[in-house]
């Protein structure tokens, strides 16, 4: 059996900011523990959560090198064989939709749009999985020129990353000088009518400031925004408690342009707090990922570029389904290994916990 547990001791791993050291299928196979699991034919874990929401990461690859993401040379390459195919990441949006109870699809990356058969991964999902919600996470770097066809092929919604809207303060966050092309692509999912259309801004200490004017550009823009707390995921291994701005901070620096009124989740899943602005009817979220986790409601599983499900961001255990893939498993037996990753799924990120470390593999190689 080809399949295989990476839970790799911490100090045996390498290269700590790139993808999973030895990749997928390089240890011998493990089946994650099932002990104590009751029948449940969804996506259990041992807290009681079930998840629904699965995140697929299509490409280590991208257009950026956000400094809270990526190391500026990007990420080492996944070789070409080593990467889910587009027939296999629909097989297993399809087990996961038919026989584990998944509901909602997002595929990310790395950047998604950097693979060329994305639509094509996007329609054979949409076949394998009728009436699920196939989504992507983007940078929206040349979204404009690919939506008709994304579209076309299912996708149903679209969510893209904007950090600011000074030109030169997202040069130097992203490293690279591509404000106009994400803009771009942001109008393009606008003029599609793919809604609601949300923005994702990892509050920065450098971008702080222009926040109010991000919040501003959202709303004329019919964008719903959301703040997000940087997680310590980045390559550089460069994040600092001390130095993350808090939600608590960023509503303060929201409060002196805009009246912010708390609103709730949307869901009670979903990571982002609303706020009305202004007395609304539009909102700005916040994803206070650190200060204020969502982990007691998680939600989510996620398969790797590699076709490994990782059960939790911060978990570094990686349980391969595409050594069963292509060592000829059935839907069942896939299944099956799926349900006992999950299982096995930690309570939360535990940034607060005593010796914490951060996970090996970077948020770009994981799958944001
Ligand atoms: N702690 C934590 N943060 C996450 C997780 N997944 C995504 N995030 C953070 O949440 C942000 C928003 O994620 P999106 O990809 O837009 O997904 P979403 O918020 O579930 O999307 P919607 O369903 O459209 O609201 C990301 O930029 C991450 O910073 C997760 O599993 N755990
Ligand atoms: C890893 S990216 C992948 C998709 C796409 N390239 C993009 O940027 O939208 C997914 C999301 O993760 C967020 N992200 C990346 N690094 C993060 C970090 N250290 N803390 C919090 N969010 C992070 C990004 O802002 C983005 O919204
Ligand atoms: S956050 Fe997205 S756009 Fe930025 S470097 Fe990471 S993968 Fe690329
Ligand atoms: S850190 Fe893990 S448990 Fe918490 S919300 Fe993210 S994936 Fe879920």
């Amino acid at each position: 059996m080809a399949a295989v547990n990476l839970g790799m001791p911490r100090s045996a791993i390498a290269d700590a900011a790139g993808t999973a050291a030895g990749g997928a299928g390089g240890a011998s196979g493990v089946a994650p523990s099932m002990a104590g699991r009751p029948e449940h034919p969804g996506l259990l874990d041992r807290f009681g959560r079930v998840a629904r929401d699965l995140r697929v990461s299509v490409t280590e690859k991208c257009s950026l090198r956000c400094t809270y993401c990526m190391p500026a040379e990007g990420l080492p390459a996944i070789p070409r064989d080593d990467l889910l195919t587009a027939p296999e990441i629909a097989r297993l949006v399809g087990i996961a939709a038919r026989d584990l109870g998944v509901r909602e699809v997002r595929f990310t990356g790395g950047e998604p749009l950097m693979r060329a058969d994305l639509a094509e991964i996007i329609g054979l999902s949409a076949a394998a999985a009728p009436g699920v919600d196939l989504s992507i996470t983007t940078n929206g770097i040349g979204l404009d020129h690919r939506l008709p066809a994304l579209v076309a092929a299912g996708l149903t919604r679209v969510n893209v990353s904007l950090d600011t809207v000074d030109r030169a303060h997202f040069a130097e966050l992203t490293r690279r000088d591509r404000l106009p092309a994400v803009l771009a692509g942001i109008q393009a999912a606008h003029d599609a009518g793919l809604s609601p259309l949300k923005l994702n801004a990892v509050m920065m200490r450098q971008t702080l400031a222009d926040a109010p004017d991000l919040l501003a550009w959202a709303l004329e823009h019919d964008c719903r925004l959301r703040f997000i707390e940087q997680m310590p995921l980045d390559a550089d291994r460069s994040w600092i408690r001390d130095n993350m701005v808090s939600a608590a901070e960023l509503l303060e620096v929201l409060g002196t342009r805009f009246v912010l009124t708390e609103a709730g989740r949307d869901d009670p899943s979903a990571p982002a707090e609303e706020w009305l602005v202004d007395g609304g009817p539009a909102t700005v979220g916040i994803i206070a990922s650190v200060t204020r986790s969502f982990c007691a409601a998680c939600d989510r599983t996620r398969v790797t570029a590699e076709g490994t499900v990782r059960s939790c961001l911060f978990g570094d255990d990686e349980t391969d389904l595409r050594g069963l893939l292509r060592g000829g498993a059935d839907d069942t037996e896939i299944a099956r290994w799926w349900r006992g990753a999950m299982w096995n799924k930690q309570a939360g990120h535990g940034i607060d916990a005593a010796g914490f470390a951060p996970p090996v593999r970077s948020m770009g190689a994981i799958g944001g």
